[in-house]
C-alpha cells in the first residue's frame, strides 16, 4: 500500500521534513496544519516543493471542535470550515480531517452531528474536498471510531467519511474487528500510531508517548489487516507525537519511520486471510544462538586478563589481523585491535548464528537497514552484517550450525578447546546474552530494529533505580531464550558499561577458581544479602555461599538464577550466570545493586581507593 507520514512525527522546519520523507522514501505526508502556519513557504510554494520531490500531499489536518455544537456556534464554524478548505485547495490537498470535538459539543446527538457534517460535506464538495471524521480518544461525545463512522453513514453525503486511527480505537481498548464493516470507500484516511502500555489519561498518552509501529505493545498487523480487508485503498500513514521523536534528528527518524511501516505491512500480509493489497517482504529468520561477541580497543590485554580469570581458553591470533579469539564451550570472544585506537575496551558487534544470512540480508535491505562492510582477506569467510541503531555490528552466521564455526580456523598459536575445554568441568559454556546501553534517542529504533531485522520479540520492558536516575531496559529474545539482547537507556550523559553475560553450570566453582586467579567481583555490599533472606527465607547454607562470593540471587516460578558481575573494563563488563532449573525472567530486582556498587568501584576509581581494583593482590 502506499506510505505516509503526519509532519508533526519529525522535528525541523516543513521544508525540512519534506526532503527527509521523501529521501527516506514516502509516497505522500499528511500536512500537519501547526507546521504550516509557522512557515514562511506559501501553500503554493509547499505544494511546488512536494511535486519536485514526488511526494504526494494527502492530508490536511486538524480541523478541531465542529460537529454537535448549539446552532449559532455552527455558522461560524463554517465560516472557519470555509478557510481551510481553500487553504487545503492551494495545497492541492483533497482530504481534510475533521476530529471529534472536545471544547463546544454541546448536542450530544447523532441526527444533529449528521446533519452538521451533511452541512460540511456541502462546503467541501464545493471546494473538491472530502472531509475524514475521526474519533479522539477523548472526544466529548464522539470518542469511538464506530460512532464516527454511525454519524457519517447517517450524514450521507459522498464528500463525508471517517478518519481511522488506531491510538484512538486501541487506546479506549475498542475491538478493531468492527472496522471490517465500513465499506471500503468510505475510510477516507488511515493512521497509524503504537504505544507503550501505560496507565495514563489518554491524552498526555497520545500526545507525547506514541510510537512507531512495532515498538509498542499493540498488535498493528491485525488492525492493519482488518483495513485491508475492509477495501480501505489509501495510503498507510504514521501518525505518531512522540517527544523525543520530535527532537531526534529528521533524516534518521523518518527512515526509522518508514522502516516501522514496511515492517508493519508484512507482518500484516503474513496474516491468515489478509488480502493481496499487503505486501511481503523477505522471510523472517530468528536467529538461533551467538556465533561470538566483538569487543574492540586499542590493548585488549586487560580483557584478556579477566577472560582468563573466569576459565576461558586463549584459541590463537588471527593469521592477518590484530585480532585474538578466546573461547569457552560454545561461547567466542573476539577481541579487536583494529582502527581502535585510543579507545577503551567496548563491545563493537556480536555474531548470531541463522538459517539463511542471505534472507535475512535481503529482508534487512527491504527495511533500509546499514549494511556493515567488514575487509576480508583471500581464504577468510565472508559474513553478511548490519549496523543497528546503537552502533553495534551485528553479523551473521549460517553455516557449521551445531559445530565450532569454520572461521576459527583462521586464528593461529593458540591453545585447543580440547580435551581441556573448560566448559566440561563446570566452565563458561555459552554466551547467555548482551546487554548494551545506548541514549535516548537511540533506543526505539534499536528496539525495532530487534523485532522487523532479526523477528525478537519482546517481553515487558522494566526499569530499575541507579545512584544516576532511572534506566529503562527491554530485553528482545527469541522465542528459546538462546538469543537474548538486553537494550538500555542510560540516564542523561551517563554510559552504563555494555555487558556480556556467559552461562555456566556451576557459578560457584567458576567465581571460586576466578578469586583464585585474581579477580574481585562486584562488591555486593551485606545489606543485599540480609534483603535476600527476608525475600526468600534461604538457609544458612546457601545465603552463606553466595555472601562468601559475592553472589546475586533470583528466584523465580519455575527456577533460580546465580550470578556476578566482573569490574568494568573501558566501558565493557562481564557477568557470570548460571540457570537452576527453568529459570526464564531477568532478576531485575537486582540491576539497583549492580548500579550502585558499579558507582562506588568508579568513584573509589577515581579517588586512586584501591577497592576498585581489578586484580588481585589486594584485601577488602
Ligand atoms: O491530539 C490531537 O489533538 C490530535 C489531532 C489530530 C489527530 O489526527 C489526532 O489523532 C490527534
Ligand atoms: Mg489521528
Amino acid at each position: 500500500m502506499r506510505t505516509s507520514i503526519a509532519t508533526v512525527c519529525l522535528s525541523g522546519s516543513l521544508e525540512d521534513k519534506l526532503y527527509a520523507c521523501a529521501d527516506a522514501g514516502f509516497d505522500g505526508v499528511e500536512i500537519f496544519e501547526p507546521d504550516l502556519v509557522v512557515s514562511d513557504r506559501s501553500p503554493e510554494e509547499i505544494r511546488a516543493l512536494a511535486d519536485r520531490l514526488g511526494l504526494s500531499l494527502d492530508l490536511y489536518q486538524p480541523f478541531r471542535d465542529f460537529e454537535g455544537v448549539a446552532p449559532d456556534l455552527l455558522e461560524d464554524n463554517l465560516r472557519r470550515a470555509r478557510e481551510r478548505f481553500a487553504t487545503a485547495r492551494r495545497l492541492g490537498i483533497g482530504t481534510v480531517l475533521v476530529c471529534s470535538n472536545v471544547a463546544t459539543a454541546t448536542v450530544d446527538d447523532d441526527e444533529v452531528s449528521a446533519a452538521q457534517l451533511r452541512r460540511l460535506g456541502d462546503l467541501a464538495a464545493e471546494h473538491g474536498i472530502r472531509v475524514a471524521f475521526e474519533a479522539l480518544a477523548w472526544g466529548r461525545f464522539v470518542d469511538d471510531y464506530r460512532r464516527s463512522w454511525r454519524i457519517a453513514e447517517r450524514a450521507g453525503h459522498e464528500a463525508v467519511g471517517v478518519c481511522l486511527d488506531s491510538f484512538h480505537i486501541l487506546a479506549r481498548g475498542h475491538d478493531p474487528a468492527g472496522i471490517e464493516e465500513i465499506p471500503g470507500d468510505k475510510i477516507f484516511f488511515v493512521q497509524l500510531a503504537d504505544a507503550p502500555a501505560l496507565t495514563m489519561d489518554v491524552l498526555s498518552w497520545s500526545r507525547h508517548h506514541r510510537l512507531f509501529p512495532g515498538e509498542g505493545a499493540w498488535d498493528l498487523g491485525a488492525f492493519v489487516r482488518h483495513v485491508a480487508r475492509a477495501g480501505y485503498g489509501g495510503p498507510l500513514s504514521l501518525e505518531v507525537f512522540n517527544d523525543v521523536f520530535r527532537q531526534a534528528d529528521t533524516r534518521r527518524t523518518a527512515e526509522h519511520a518508514l522502516r516501522s511501516l514496511v515492517w508493519l505491512e508484512d507482518r500484516a500480509a503474513r496474516l491468515p486471510g489478509s488480502p493481496p493489497t499487503l505486501q511481503r517482504i523477505a522471510d523472517p529468520d530468528v536467529p538461533t544462538g551467538f556465533d561470538y561477541v566483538e569487543v574492540k580497543a586499542e590493548d585488549t590485554g586487560d580483557v584478556e586478563a579477566v577472560l582468563g580469570q573466569l576459565g576461558m581458553t586463549f584459541r590463537g591470533q588471527h593469521r592477518t589481523k590484530p585480532v585474538r579469539l578466546w573461547s569457552s564451550g560454545d561461547s567466542r570472544v573476539v577481541l579487536n585491535e583494529q582502527h581502535a585506537r585510543d579507545e577503551a575496551p567496548h563491545l563493537a558487534g556480536v555474531g548470531l548464528r541463522v538459517t539463511d544470512a542471505a534472507v535475512v540480508s535481503d529482508r534487512a535491505r527491504a527495511l533500509a537497514v546499514s549494511p556493515a562492510s567488514r575487509r576480508t582477506q583471500a581464504g577468510e569467510l565472508e559474513m553478511a552484517g548490519f549496523v543497528a541503531p546503537s552502533g553495534l555490528e551485528v553479523f551473521l552466521n549460517d553455516r557449521d550450525l551445531g559445530d565450532e564455526p569454520a572461521w576459527v580456523a583462521e586464528f593461529e598459536h593458540g591453545h585447543a578447546a580440547d580435551p581441556s575445554d573448560p566448559a566440561s568441568g563446570g566452565g563458561v559454556r555459552a554466551v547467555d546474552h548482551v546487554n548494551v546501553s545506548h541514549g535516548r534517542d537511540a533506543h526505539d529504533e534499536a528496539v525495532l530494529f530487534c523485532t522487523s531485522v532479526l523477528g525478537l520479540r519482546t517481553p515487558p520492558a522494566t526499569e530499575a533505580a541507579g545512584p544516576h536516575g532511572l534506566v529503562r531496559s527491554q530485553v528482545m529474545r527469541s522465542d528459546d531464550g538462546r538469543v537474548r539482547l538486553s537494550l538500555n537507556v542510560a540516564p542523561g550523559g551517563v554510559r552504563h558499561p555494555d555487558h556480556v553475560a556467559l552461562v555456566c553450570d556451576d557459578v560457584v566453582a567458576v567465581a571460586q577458581r576466578a578469586r583464585e586467579r585474581g579477580l574481585r567481583p562486584v562488591p555486593v555490599p551485606d545489606n543485599y544479602y540480609d534483603d535476600l533472606r527476608a525475600r526468600f527465607g534461604l538457609d544458612g547454607q546457601v545465603l552463606a555461599t553466595l555472601r562468601e562470593h559475592r553472589l546475586l540471587f533470583d528466584r523465580s516460578a519455575s527456577g533460580e538464577f546465580w550470578h556476578f558481575y566482573t569490574p568494568r573494563i573501558g566501558r565493557l563488563c562481564f557477568e557470570i550466570v548460571q540457570r537452576v532449573g527453568d529459570y526464564d525472567v531477568y532478576a531485575t530486582d537486582n540491576t539497583p545493586v549492580l548500579l550502585a556498587a558499579q558507582d562506588r568501584m568508579d568513584r573509589a576509581a577515581a579517588a586512586g581507593t584501591p577497592t576498585a581494583g581489578r586484580s588481585g593482590g589486594r584485601s577488602s
